[in-house]
């Protein structure tokens, strides 16, 4: 057990050096990041407590005890120091400030054409002014407080009609355009590959990969993760990693999403979905994951445990059965749901794809799995985007117009 004062190396580069009580980062220490960030001041409970104050009527105090000595470690590189004290730690009680903001939107589905409906002809579809709710969105996020960082772009930036029209280029430029003054992430959804091939997809502008993670899952797949903070970790997957969609008819991957659609959906038009419940999501407008990806974010996560991170996941498909219609469900949603389960650092599953939107908290593991609103079936006098400001113990989601406020507080276990 590490108890006491020394220096924890983790796997991936980065080190704590600094005080320990039963294996928790609690006390003073230095967290240094493998890309050179550091991180020096007091730690609670495996959190940084930044807010450190000098005024006595905002403070409550905290006492951390700290005796014996470590008598473990990982690898042979703990410095074993005997130690006994007690420290108070000043915790601000006033209103916090976020430690950092991000916003969220999904379904644009921009197109320059006459508003329509879905396919079931029970929602209205705002092709155009859907530009001008991101513009509303952008406006807002501009406005905020605490500045989003970063756009978690959900998926399907633009409508598979402007295919049809031969617009996707016009569409797609017209749309990032808008994005231009911030950083977004965008997630690719069924729309993208109606509109483009992956090839294309994978040179394009909504590749957003940052630099250096490029090769991770192969270069095919897109996924990637990034940290915009430290002890916070973000992870877009690809949800059409095994599909028909945007996968060459000669590649393994269309073979493999062909075999698996063909064994549950017996329809000449893969389009309509086989039987009820469950079953539905077996539809040529989803897909799934390869056991590649699967295997590379589990090993995200183990590295994501290790350092005891909150980890939110950005995806077209949503994975949870609870948190959305069963046709819009990923393919092998279990297989996802097996991986995020066996980790402890997951916080929060964040996806597009169901205009209607969707939540469920999964209590078992205190993932929340949000299922945003989709813009494209938002009324031009509404709107459906969110800035979500993170603290230190939750993330606190402020919706716009359809998408509802929330707070999600961290699990115990990506605490201790
Ligand atoms: N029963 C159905 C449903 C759809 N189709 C065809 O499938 C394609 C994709 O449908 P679409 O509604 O455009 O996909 P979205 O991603 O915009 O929306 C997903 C969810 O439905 C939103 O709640 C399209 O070509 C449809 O015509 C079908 O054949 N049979």
């Amino acid at each position: 057990m590490k108890h006491g004062q020394g220096t924890l190396y983790y796997p991936d580069g980065s080190k704590f050096e600094g005080t320990w009580v039963k294996d928790v980062r609690e006390g003073h220490g230095v967290y240094a990041y493998p890309n050179g960030d550091m991180y020096e001041g007091e730690w609670l409970n495996h959190m940084r407590y930044p807010r450190m104050l000098t005024h006595a009527h905002t403070l409550f105090t905290l006492t951390v005890k700290s005796h014996d000595h470590f008598s473990s470690c990982c690898g042979n590189k703990f410095v074993k120091t005997p130690i006994v004290r007690r420290q108070t730690v000043m915790v601000d009680a006033r209103p916090q400030q976020p430690l950092f903001a991000f916003g969220v939107i999904a379904d644009i589905q921009y197109a320059d054409i006459d508003d329509g409906y879905n396919f079931q002809r029970t929602n209205r579809r705002y092709y155009r002014s859907s530009i001008e709710l991101l513009r509303n969105a952008l406006d807002s996020w501009s406005k905020a407080a605490v500045r989003p960082g970063f756009i978690l772009q959900l998926g399907d930036l633009i409508d598979g009609h402007n295919k049809l029209l031969a617009a996707s280029d016009r569409a797609v430029d017209a749309v990032l355009k808008e994005l231009c003054s911030v950083d977004a992430h965008h997630v690719w959804g069924n729309h993208e590959f109606y509109n483009f091939s992956r090839d294309w997809l994978l040179r394009s502008k909504l590749n957003s990969t940052p630099q250096g993670s490029q090769k991770e899952v192969g270069s095919n797949v897109y996924a990637y993760h990034f940290s915009p903070y430290p002890g916070f970790t973000f992870i877009v997957l690809d949800a059409y990693d095994v599909a028909l969609l945007g996968r060459e008819e000669s590649s393994p991957g269309y073979r493999e999403a062909l075999t698996l659609l063909r064994r549950f959906n017996k329809n000449d038009n893969l389009n309509c979905p086989p039987g009820v419940g469950l079953l539905q999501r077996f539809v040529m407008f989803n897909g799934g994951f390869s056991k590649k990806q699967l295997s590379w974010l589990d090993s995200v996560l183990t590295s994501t445990d290790e350092r005891h991170e909150k980890v939110t996941i950005a995806c077209h498909l949503p994975v949870h059965p609870n948190s959305t219609d069963p046709l819009c469900l990923l393919w092998n949603f279990d297989e996802v749901l097996a991986v995020i389960r066996s980790h402890s650092s997951v916080v929060c599953f964040m996806a597009g794809h169901d205009h209607d939107g969707g939540y469920y908290f999964d209590e078992d593991t205190g993932i929340h799995h949000v299922t945003f609103e989709g813009v494209i079936e938002t009324p031009p006098d509404s709107n459906a985007f969110a800035i979500v400001s993170v603290y230190e113990d939750r993330m606190e989601l402020k919706g716009s117009g359809r998408v509802a406020d929330r707070v999600f507080f961290f699990p115990q276990s990506c605490r201790s």
